[in-house]
């Protein structure tokens, strides 16, 4: 029986989603980038949220532990800056056994990974993950950007033992707006010993992974669909097609549906 806050994920269901996940206890490859899943749940139109900015609870009670478990068999676990400010998320694991929820120190959490390439969130005392992170509940996080951090952030930031990791040089100028190519991202992550991401969200960050020009970079693909629809005006997935293209801009292969509660879960891969 789990206590307050802890979730139990049924050793059957972990069975069913082994093929799609990181090898455990793997020695580190020569891949140069880590292995990654990509994992969000979406209503029958495909909204993860009914706006930006606005969290919206799409995963039944199964489905919700089932994506814990899956925080717990990555490194690390990815989010951009638009689901950090909307959402103050936890972005730490809180299956039964794992470190903070009776398990030892951290074994089993990830570290919280954010990118923000123009240094937009702003840490305050509120911030979820420095909470948990200074209570022993989850890792301290970092913080992927291409501008110098504000002294205040940086301060709150290293006080429990998290870091921003500067990819200035790796930056590009597009549109006004300063950017960072996910290859630069994950390699600068795999530098750091991580050898496996998730990476949850948002539409922006997803929608750009699942563009002709990065899917080739994503694993696994595990997707929650919940039997709603939100309704226009949400955050949809849907990546942009390449110019003049009719073709699909991608199609997962292998497969497997699994009902959880009142959501069906996908997985499937996408690299060859
Ligand atoms: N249902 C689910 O599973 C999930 C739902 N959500 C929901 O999604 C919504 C947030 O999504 P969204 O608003 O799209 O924000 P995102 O979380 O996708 O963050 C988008 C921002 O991240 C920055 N960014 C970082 N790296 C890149 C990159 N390589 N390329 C482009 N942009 C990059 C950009 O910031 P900048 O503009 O400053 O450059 C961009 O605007 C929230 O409502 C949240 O609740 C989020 C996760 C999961
Ligand atoms: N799997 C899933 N189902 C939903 O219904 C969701 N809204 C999300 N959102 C993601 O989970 C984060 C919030 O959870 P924690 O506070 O970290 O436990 C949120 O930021 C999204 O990344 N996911």
């Amino acid at each position: 029986m789990a206590s307050r806050g802890e979730l139990l994920y049924p050793e059957d269901d972990r069975v069913f989603l082994e093929p799609y996940l990181p090898v455990l206890n793997r020695q580190s490859t020569d891949s140069g980038i880590p292995f990654v899943t990509l994992t969000f749940a979406t209503s029958l139109d495909s909204a993860l949220s009914l706006a930006p900015g606005v969290q919206t609870a799409l995963s039944g009670p199964q489905s919700k532990a089932m994506t814990h478990y899956l925080r717990c068999r990555h490194d690390a676990i990815m989010v951009g800056v638009g689901t950090a400010v909307a959402d103050n998320p936890s972005l730490n694991c809180r299956i039964q056994g794992v470190g903070g929820y009776g398990g030892e120190g951290l074994n089993g959490q990830p570290r919280p990974v954010v990118v923000d390439p123009q240094g937009r969130w702003q840490l305050t005392s509120e911030t979820k993950i420095l909470n948990l992170a200074r209570q022993g509940r989850g890792k301290a996080p970092w913080i992927v950007t291409a501008k110098t951090p504000s002294a205040e952030n940086a301060k709150l930031l290293e006080e429990v033992g998290g870091c921003y990791i500067v990819l200035g040089s790796q930056a590009q100028m597009s549109e006004g707006k300063t950017s960072i190519a996910w290859l630069d991202i994950l390699r600068t992550i795999k530098e750091t010993g991580i050898e496996s991401i998730m990476i949850e969200g948002g539409g922006v960050i997803i929608n750009s992974l699942l563009s002709v020009e990065n899917a080739d970079l994503i694993n696994s693909v595990i997707v929650t669909i919940a039997p709603t629809w939100l309704g226009q005006g949400g955050v949809v997935v849907s990546p942009p097609r390449s110019e003049g293209s009719s073709l699909p801009v991608a199609r997962l292969q292998r497969t497997k549906w699994q009902q959880l509660g009142d959501d069906v879960v996908l997985c499937g891969t996408l690299k060859a």
